[in-house]
């Protein structure tokens, strides 16, 4: 090839979609509820192996449910100030591919915990004006992510939201915004927050651990649209 062509190259600027915000459904308990989510594109769904929760499964009704789930949809198995051994039998029994810890799991219980079943974690931070979230993020810094969730009564699942200016502009994109949300507020969330992902639980429910398809699939809609 002769030396002296120039090869002219056209720059195109490649317009990347803005990140599509991840969304978490949490607490089921029903197959059909299963495949709502599911139908309306979850990406993640949340089982909540905590006895005292209204939304608690078992590890073998948790299976049962799992086995309902395409690929591509990501299983999160929650826990509450549970043991290695608790959280390896329900591993065991349940394919699960994260981890949440919503209890008083130290850093080193998240690490001792993830590194025994070899899966990994986000840790659940109870958001509060005395907690630094900079701080307590330094503080787990094995985990893939924070969920953000208000600080209520027993541990979560409580339908109650936090002051989400409490949340520093630089943990944002990388936290997983939870509590309270629901149809009327998830997109003022998204836009004031820019979270990596949502979470939500009481708030597509018509009684707790019972979702409401309708209420799922409005909630779907409204983050998709508050991304236009
Ligand atoms: O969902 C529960 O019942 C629950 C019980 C104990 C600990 C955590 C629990 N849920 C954890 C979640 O990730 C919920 O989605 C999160 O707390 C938000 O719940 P909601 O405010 O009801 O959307």
């Amino acid at each position: 090839m002769k030396t002296d062509t120039v090869l002219s190259v056209s720059s195109t600027s490649v317009a990347f979609r803005p990140q599509r915000t991840r969304i978490k459904i949490c607490g089921l308990t029903r197959a059909n509820d299963i495949a709502a989510a599911v139908a309306v594109g979850a990406d993640a769904l949340g089982f909540v192996f905590y006895e005292k929760s209204p939304r608690y499964v078992t590890a073998a009704e948790a299976a049962a449910l799992v086995r309902e789930i395409p690929p591509f949809v990501m299983t999160v198995g929650l826990f509450v100030n549970a043991s290695v051994a608790e959280v390896a039998a329900v591993c065991a029994q349940v394919p699960l591919q994260l981890l949440q810890f919503h209890g008083d799991e130290s850093p080193a219980d998240c690490m001792a915990i993830a590194q025994a079943v070899q899966r990994p974690f986000i840790r659940a931070a109870r958001v509060q004006p005395e907690l630094d979230l900079l701080e307590y993020q330094a503080q787990y810094t094995a985990a893939q992510a924070l969920l953000l969730d208000a600080h209520v009564t027993g541990y979560g699942g409580g339908g109650k939201v936090f002051d989400w200016s409490l949340i520093p502009e630089k943990l944002a994109p990388q936290a997983v915004l939870s509590g309270g949300l629901n149809v009327q507020n998830v997109a003022t969330a998204i836009k004031q927050v820019r979270p990596y992902a949502v979470d939500v639980s009481s708030g597509v429910e018509s009684a707790k651990g019972i979702k409401d398809h309708q209420l799922i699939q409005q909630f779907v809609a409204a983050v998709r649209q508050a991304e236009q």
